[in-house]
């Protein structure tokens, strides 16, 4: 696919801060006068939106590893053909809170399907169209977990309710994706505090901008 755009995405365990570092990059984007698009995954259009609700309702307690792996690639296509594409191909700025390294953390090492199944089903559903730069922001998987308890109007869906256990294999696995793809993911570490994690964030951004 030929893109003009940048193609940003956000990762890190339940807890690390995505939302609200999102919430600080837009608003610099904004400043700058740059033509951006914010969204989500799994969900930002009505179709993913609506396999979104499937996956994460907390009654849903009989779903098998594999059909939840497949619901987040599917509602990853349909996100990916509907919203990102047409975005970067208009040269905007995307940036997408979760994208393909939560499926190889949380389904694929912390579900145990493997990592490698889980890359080559999301293979089939974003062709060609990987993140030109990875925000991984680093938290251990107890201050996450800590900071989504405290924080409020935050809902515990299907995942959050796992154990720390399966959150400690998801970070570890993200740990792994940063060291391999040492050109695209950009390691922060997010312990700190909000604004700092953010400015780094944002340096990651205006450097690969230019
Ligand atoms: N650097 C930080 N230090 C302390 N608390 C934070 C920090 N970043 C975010 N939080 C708080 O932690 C909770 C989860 O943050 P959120 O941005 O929703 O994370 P995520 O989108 O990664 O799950 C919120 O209550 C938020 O205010
Ligand atoms: C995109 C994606 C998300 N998830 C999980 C991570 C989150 O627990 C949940 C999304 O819920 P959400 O409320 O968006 O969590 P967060 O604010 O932490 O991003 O779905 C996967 O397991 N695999 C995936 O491919």
């Amino acid at each position: 696919m030929k893109r003009n755009g940048l193609f940003i995405t956000l990762e890190g365990p339940d807890g690390a801060g995505k939302t609200s570092v999102l919430d600080i990059l837009a608003h610099r984007l904004e400043e700058s006068g740059t033509d951006y698009l914010r969204t989500r995954e799994p969900g930002g259009i009505r179709i993913s939106e609506k396999i979104r609700e499937i996956i994460l309702d907390n009654d849903h307690t009989e779903m098998e590893a594999r059909t939840e792996a497949l619901l987040y690639a599917a509602a990853r296509r349909q996100h990916l053909v509907e919203k990102i594409v047409p975005a970067l191909k208009a040269g905007k700025v995307v940036l997408c809170d979760r994208f393909i390294d939560s499926s190889i953390a949380y389904q694929g090492a912390a579900r145990g399907i493997g990592t490698e199944e889980v890359r080559t089903i999301n293979r089939f559903a974003i062709g060609s169209t990987m993140p030109d730069l990875t925000i991984l922001l680093d938290v251990p998987a107890e201050v996450g977990i800590r900071r989504i308890s405290e924080g409020r109007g935050h809902e515990v869906n299907r995942l959050d309710a796992e154990g720390l256990d399966f959150h400690r294999k998801v970070r570890d696995e993200y740990l792994r994706i940063a060291e391999s793809e040492p050109d695209r993911v950009v390691l922060i570490d997010a312990t700190g505090s909000l604004e700092g994690t953010a400015e780094v964030a944002w340096d990651a951004i205006k450097s690969r901008m230019k």
